[in-house]
Order: C-alpha cells, then structure tokens, then sequence
C-alpha cells in the first residue's frame, strides 16, 4: 500500500515524533521540520502546521491542513486557497493560556502596575490611589468560542456579570451556555457596549468581524471602560482606538493584536500610559516564541486526534469554513 506522505511543519521533539510514527507509521510517511524539501512538499498529502502560501500551490497532492494555531486567517484570505483541501484548525488549545492572560492585564491595568515597575526600577516608594476591582464588573466576551468560555469561566470567580456576543442566533440550549450570565447574537452588539465595564474581543479575523469595532462603537462605551483584544487585530481599526483613547473616551486598553503586525514603531499607542502591549504573544503556539508545553500538548493531541479520523474517513474536527473565514 501507498502511504500517505505527510509533512510536519512545527518544531517537533523526538517524542512527538516517535508518537506519530509509531501510532501512523503503518500508513503513513513523514517528513519532519527541517527535512522538507521540494519533492517532500510535492508529495504531501496532508501538512500539520503552518505552510507558506507558495508551498500550498506546490503541494499538488494536498487534501489537509491541519493548522497548529487557532487563527486560519491567513489562509482564509488566500485568493487562491485550492478547492479540495480541508483546512482544519487548533481551537481549544488557547483557551486556558490566554484567560490567565487577559486577567492578569486587566488586573494590571486596573491598579496601575506598570507605574509601580517604573518607580522599582527607580527605587521610588509612591503610593497611588488606584484601586479598581474586576469583582462586580459587567464582563462582556465577543466570541464564545474556546478562549471566550475559558475567560468567562474564570471571570465568574471575581463575582461579575458576563455576556457573551456570538455570530449566530442563540438557540435556547446555548441561551443558558454555563459559563455566562446572558449570551446574545451579534444584533445585540451595540446595546451590550453601553453597559459593559470591560469589552473582551476574542474573535477570529474574518469579513465579518473586520473593524467590528468601529469609532461609533469605541465611542459609545463607558468613558471607564477597558477594552481588551486577544483575538485579531483587524477587530478594532487601529486609527479609530487612537482617536477614542486620545479623546479620553475610554480608561485604558489591553492588546495583544494588531491591524498592522508588528505595531508600528511610530504608532501613538506606544506612548499611552493606559495602553499595555504585547507582541501577540497571549496564546504561543510553535512561533517565534518558545511556547507552552501544556498548550503544545494540546495542539498534539488534536492533530493526533484528527490524523487518525482522518486515516479512518471519519470527520475531522474544527474544520475552517472557507467562504466565511472561520
Ligand atoms: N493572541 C493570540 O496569541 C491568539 C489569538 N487567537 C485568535 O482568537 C480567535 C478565537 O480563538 P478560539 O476561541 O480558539 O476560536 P473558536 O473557534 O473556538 O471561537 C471563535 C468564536 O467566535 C465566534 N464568531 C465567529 N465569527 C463571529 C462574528 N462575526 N460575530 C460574533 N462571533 C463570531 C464563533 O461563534 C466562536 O464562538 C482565533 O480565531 C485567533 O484568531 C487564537 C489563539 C492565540
Ligand atoms: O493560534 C493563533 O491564532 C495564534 O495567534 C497563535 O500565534 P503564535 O503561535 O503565538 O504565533
């Protein structure tokens, strides 16, 4: 029998890699990280990773990706993303990593820690008055997908109020999602802005979700909440969050993503005392940064999990729809 010819993008150890051939090797063929060369990438059949666009249109025996990270849109942007492939993606792996994330920022944010970090590098002792709470805070998630569950789990322990925003309409069952207080669809957007304490985007870059978060929307916030973004920049129009923070509109922000990736140098957001940045680092997958071992194994486990339905023709999970880039 033919095997399956099957190339591995990420950094992979030796024990992932024993893990893979002795579960699939009957079937299958890998070419690990490193060793992919041209013929290698010809003949894939399946690509667990993130390939470059190039290699996808090289790959003319393609039918899966299997992503290791949860956001697909850098291919579901592709004008020629090739009919026939299956794209699946490595949702359920962030959620964890990213909810303690998101709480220890908006902690930060909230009691000024930045400022006290400065004066320690500085030996400076000055007490400042900040001391907001989340407790009793009127939470609200865009996005009640694995990330958005895991942060509302977490946020009930301070004792707040959480909404959830999602894409479609809400069936009864899902009215009563257990990690939220409420859970509406997106027609609810505006309503739920005005009350919200801390806005939480964890939404996937799709047409849809592009510049959700518009000036009009920016605006219409409480002047003292905070707006926190995990999910993709092209969530919130970098220009409008700039105009809104530097017309005092909003207390402060929380973002880990960008419209444009790296953040410009020049960007005014750099210079905001109430704006914490980081460099899309709130859920590493195998990128540029080291990673997780918990959220590694996550990931490992739901290609293992999808590589072996797959050699079974079964239904793989978290499959990306194209036509809506998610
Ligand atoms: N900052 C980082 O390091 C990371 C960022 N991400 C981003 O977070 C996104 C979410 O990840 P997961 O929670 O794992 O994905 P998921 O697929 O579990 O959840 C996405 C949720 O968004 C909702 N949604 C999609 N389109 C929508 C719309 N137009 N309006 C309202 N709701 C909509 C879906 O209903 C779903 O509940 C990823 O797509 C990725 O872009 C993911 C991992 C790491
Ligand atoms: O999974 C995703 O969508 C991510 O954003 C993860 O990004 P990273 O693996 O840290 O480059």
């Amino acid at each position: 029998m033919k095997k399956i010819q099957v190339l591995l993008k990420p950094q992979c150890n030796e024990e992932i890699q024993n893990q893979f051939a002795t579960k699939f090797g009957d079937q299958c063929e890998f070419t690990f990280q490193g060793k992919e060369t041209e013929d290698a990438i010809a003949a894939a059949e399946v690509v667990i990773g993130e390939p470059e666009e190039e290699e996808i249109l090289k790959a003319e025996n393609l039918r899966w990706i299997q992503l290791t990270w949860a956001g697909a849109d850098k291919y579901t942007k592709m004008k020629a993303f090739p009919t026939g492939v299956t794209l699946t993606n490595a949702s359920g792996a962030f959620g964890k990593i990213i909810s303690e994330y998101v709480i220890g920022n908006i902690i930060a944010l909230y009691r000024e820690l930045p400022n006290y970090w400065k004066n320690k590098q500085k030996h400076l002792w000055v007490q400042k008055r900040s001391s907001e709470t989340i407790y009793g805070k009127n939470i609200l998630i865009l996005g009640t997908g694995d990330i958005g569950r895991n942060i509302a789990y977490r946020m009930k322990a301070f004792e707040t109020h959480v909404t959830g925003i999602k894409r479609t309409a809400v069936p009864e069952h899902l009215q009563q999602m257990k990690e939220f207080d409420e859970v509406y669809d997106l027609t609810a957007l505006d309503q739920q802005l005005q009350k919200a304490d801390i806005v939480i985007g964890c939404l996937p870059g799709t047409p849809e979700t592009k510049g959700l978060l518009n000036y009009e929307r920016l605006y219409s916030m409480k002047k003292d909440a905070i707006l926190v973004n995990v999910g993709r920049g092209s969530l919130i129009p970098t220009e409008d969050l700039i105009r809104v923070l530097e017309e005092g509109n909003l207390k402060g922000a929380v973002l880990d993503v960008f419209e444009t990736e790296p953040l410009p140098e020049t960007s005014p957001l750099w210079n905001m005392e109430n704006v914490l940045i980081t460099p899309h680092i709130a859920g590493p997958s195998f990128g540029g940064n080291a990673g997780n071992a918990e959220v590694q194994a996550m990931i490992w486990n739901i290609c293992m999990e999808n590589m072996e339905r797959y050699l079974n023709g079964k239904k793989l999970k978290n499959i990306v729809r194209l036509k809506d880039g998610y």
